[in-house]
């Protein structure tokens, strides 16, 4: 049994996620997927769903045997638990695969890290639909 993991926010789902997780799936038998926490996101605005809604929303994608909310503190105390074959990072996120490898190294992990490419498709972004809500529901008044 061949496990995977896979991370992210998935705040506003889109088919760029589903492709992320359909690749992802296909490198293996079984997908994990790590929804990170509200307070973990950092890197851009926060999120518009609560952690709980997005986490149930991933698990019911069909390429998703078990979605879970990351860990609050420590993002490796997942992966020990789960102990996958295979990590994913998808074509934005922001950690190196390098950095990523020696970090798992250090902590004794095996995972092999994969980056899967990207899905160029019509509003293939969470943040590219907040901006089209904004624009055409809230247009700047004159
Ligand atoms: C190997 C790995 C494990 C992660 N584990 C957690 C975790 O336990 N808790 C968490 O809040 N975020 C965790 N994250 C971070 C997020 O799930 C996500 O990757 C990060 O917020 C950036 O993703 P985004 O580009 O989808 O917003 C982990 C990321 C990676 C690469
Ligand atoms: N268009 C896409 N093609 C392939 N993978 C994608 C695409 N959009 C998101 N992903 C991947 O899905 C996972 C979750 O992405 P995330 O929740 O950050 O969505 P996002 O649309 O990239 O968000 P934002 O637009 O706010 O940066 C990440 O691994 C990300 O790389």
């Amino acid at each position: 049994m061949r496990r995977i993991v896979a991370t992210g926010t998935f705040d506003i789902l889109h088919p760029g996620h589903l492709f992320y997780l359909a690749e992802s799936k296909r490198l293996g038998d079984e997908l994990h997927v790590i929804v990170a926490r509200d307070a973990n996101v950092r890197h851009k605005p926060a999120p518009i769903i609560p952690e709980e809604q997005r986490c149930a929303m991933v698990q019911a994608l069909k390429p998703v045997d078990h979605a879970r909310l990351g860990d609050p503190v420590d993002i490796f105390a997942p992966i020990r638990e789960i102990d996958p074959d295979v990590i994913t990072l998808g074509f934005n996120q922001y950690f190196r695969e390098g950095d990523l490898r020696e970090a798992l190294r250090e902590r004794g992990l095996r995972a092999e890290v994969v980056r899967i490419g990207r899905y160029d498709g019509l509003l293939a972004s969470s943040s590219q639909i907040v901006g089209r809500i904004l624009s055409e529901r809230c247009p700047p008044s004159p």
